[in-house]
């Protein structure tokens, strides 16, 4: 095969493309061999299937079309910059960027770059990995560690992470938001009497009716169990205490899988500035649980 070394600047050095087209025969990547021009000289079968083109028809492309339309530009720039002191940028080093797919499909790629000589000529050899689906299982992993399965809603950690970020959004901008916490009243009951799946759909049920009657900037979620927790940014106390009045009435209005009625207690409370999340849960955990005391089937404010 044809190796001949290394050039002075410590760039591989061959004589011909014959080791390279071996090599991105073997490679687990798809390899492209690109000449200083931005032509693509060589192609192995995996970047034909990358790409949607058969290898051999990629030969004289230029790597350009394998960019989407609005990187192009800034894409030819940076090859002249690599080019000019061109480093090796293995694999692994987390350079993900947007490839474009013959059929006009964008995906998600990591891309490594090895400078080559052959036969005195400065090209780079380009590996590329498909990214879609590990990005496809990371959305679903994510979504998963922040979601409730039964009701969909955030879950408890997740939104004790947005609350976080919105007592230090009101730290830093100012603006106020309120809290909703809200408890299905003798919920127990209804799983007693139904049982736990008939039990699973008034929850699903609750927490759709509660999700058509709040805005896009609000966030409901699945504290546990039969509690749910509201999150009001923007909102006083006036405002919010006119939700949850209008959540009481329309979950006793709502039509639920089980017969009879089902009704909620809320508690509500406003951010004061500078207290701890502790002290504004703690303060929406007792109105709720006045509005326990009180019989149920109504909203506390404090
Ligand atoms: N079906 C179903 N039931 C659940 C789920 N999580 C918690 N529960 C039930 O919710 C009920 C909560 O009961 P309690 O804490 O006694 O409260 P309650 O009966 O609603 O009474 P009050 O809150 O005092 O009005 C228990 O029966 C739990 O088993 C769930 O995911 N699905």
């Amino acid at each position: 095969m044809g190796q001949a070394g290394a050039s002075g600047d410590g760039v591989p050095s061959f004589a011909d493309t014959a080791t390279l087209r071996w090599m991105g025969d073997i490679s687990p990547y798809a390899v492209l061999l690109v000449d200083g021009d931005g032509a693509i000289r060589q192609a192995n079968a995996k970047a034909g299937t990358l790409f949607g083109y058969g290898a051999e028809e990629m030969v004289g492309l230029s790597i350009e079309t394998l960019v989407p339309e609005g990187d192009r530009q800034r894409h030819g720039e940076l090859r002249e910059t690599y080019l000019a002191a061109p480093r090796e940028r293995p694999m692994g080093a987390g350079r993900e960027l947007q490839a474009l797919h013959r059929s006009g499909e964008v995906i998600p790629v990591e891309i490594a770059l090895v400078p080559v000589d052959v036969a005195g000529t400065r090209m780079v050899m380009v590996s590329a990995i498909d990214l879609s689906v590990r990005k496809a299982l990371e959305a679903q992993l994510h979504h998963q560690a922040n979601h409730d399965p039964l009701t969909g809603l955030v879950n408890r950690y997740h939104f004790e992470e947005l609350l976080a970020r919105e007592i230090e959004r009101g730290q830093r901008y100012g603006g106020g938001f309120a809290l909703i916490m809200l408890d299905i009243d003798h919920f127990k009951a209804v799983n007693d009497t139904y049982g736990h799946l008939e039990g699973d759909k008034v929850l699903r049920r609750f927490a759709e009716e509660l999700t058509g009657k709040i805005r896009a900037a609000d966030t409901l979620a699945r504290w546990g169990g039969e509690e749910f927790m509201l999150l009001l940014p923007g909102t006083d106390i006036a405002g919010a205490r006119a939700l949850a009045e209008a959540i009481r009435v329309a979950v006793n209005g709502c039509r639920m899988p089980v017969p009879g009625q089902v009704t909620v207690s809320l508690g509500v409370t406003g951010y004061r500035n500078g207290e701890s999340v502790w002290g504004l849960l703690k303060r929406v955990d007792e109105a709720l649980y006045a509005a326990k005391l009180a019989g149920r089937d109504q909203v506390v404010v404090l």
